[in-house]
């Protein structure tokens, strides 16, 4: 799993077209989304990724641990499909993404979860400052090393 974390003073999506049959269904509540002092998670899912029972726990560890360091009000988890040529199927991706947004809540973390299957449209303005612009690759079976 790869994930890019920015540290965004403004962040905000918006679903434009259908990318993939698979796409989720949209709602009010994802169809766009909007907002400020917030740490974006760009997560691409890869081959095998669901085969760690502990993928979940690590992703999560990991953005969690960033968004206290840079003191973001909130996450977006971002599905973004550019990160790996090893791309994981819809079929193995998306219930790592939810669970990835449930965890968080768990952890009492305001989130927001871009819709999956979807081109969108976005702007972002990083912060800029030496812990804004992150990224974690976690790898099944191994260790977090940060
Ligand atoms: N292995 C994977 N990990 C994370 N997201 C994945 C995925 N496979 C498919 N997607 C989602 O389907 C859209 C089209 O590939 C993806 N859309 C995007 O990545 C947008 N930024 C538009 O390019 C994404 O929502």
């Amino acid at each position: 799993m790869k994930v890019l974390l920015i540290h965004a003073k403004t962040f905000e999506y918006e679903a434009r077209q259908k990318a993939v049959d698979t796409a989720e269904e949209l709602s009010d509540s994802n169809k766009s989304g909007r907002a400020e002092n917030v740490l974006v998670a760009f997560v691409t899912v890869e081959k095998g990724d669901s085969s760690d029972p502990e993928i979940v726990g690590k992703a999560t560890g990991e953005i969690e641990s960033v968004y206290k360091r840079v003191g973001a009000s909130g996450v977006v988890v971002y599905p973004y499909a550019h990160l790996s040529e090893n791309l994981a199927e819809a079929s193995e991706a998306l219930p790592l993404l939810k669970s990835i947004e449930e965890q968080l809540k768990v952890r009492g973390v305001r989130v927001q979860r871009a819709p999956f299957g979807w081109y969108k449209r976005f702007t972002l303005e990083c912060y800029g400052h030496p812990l804004s612009e992150l990224s974690r690759t976690i790898r099944p079976g191994e260790k977090p090393k940060h």
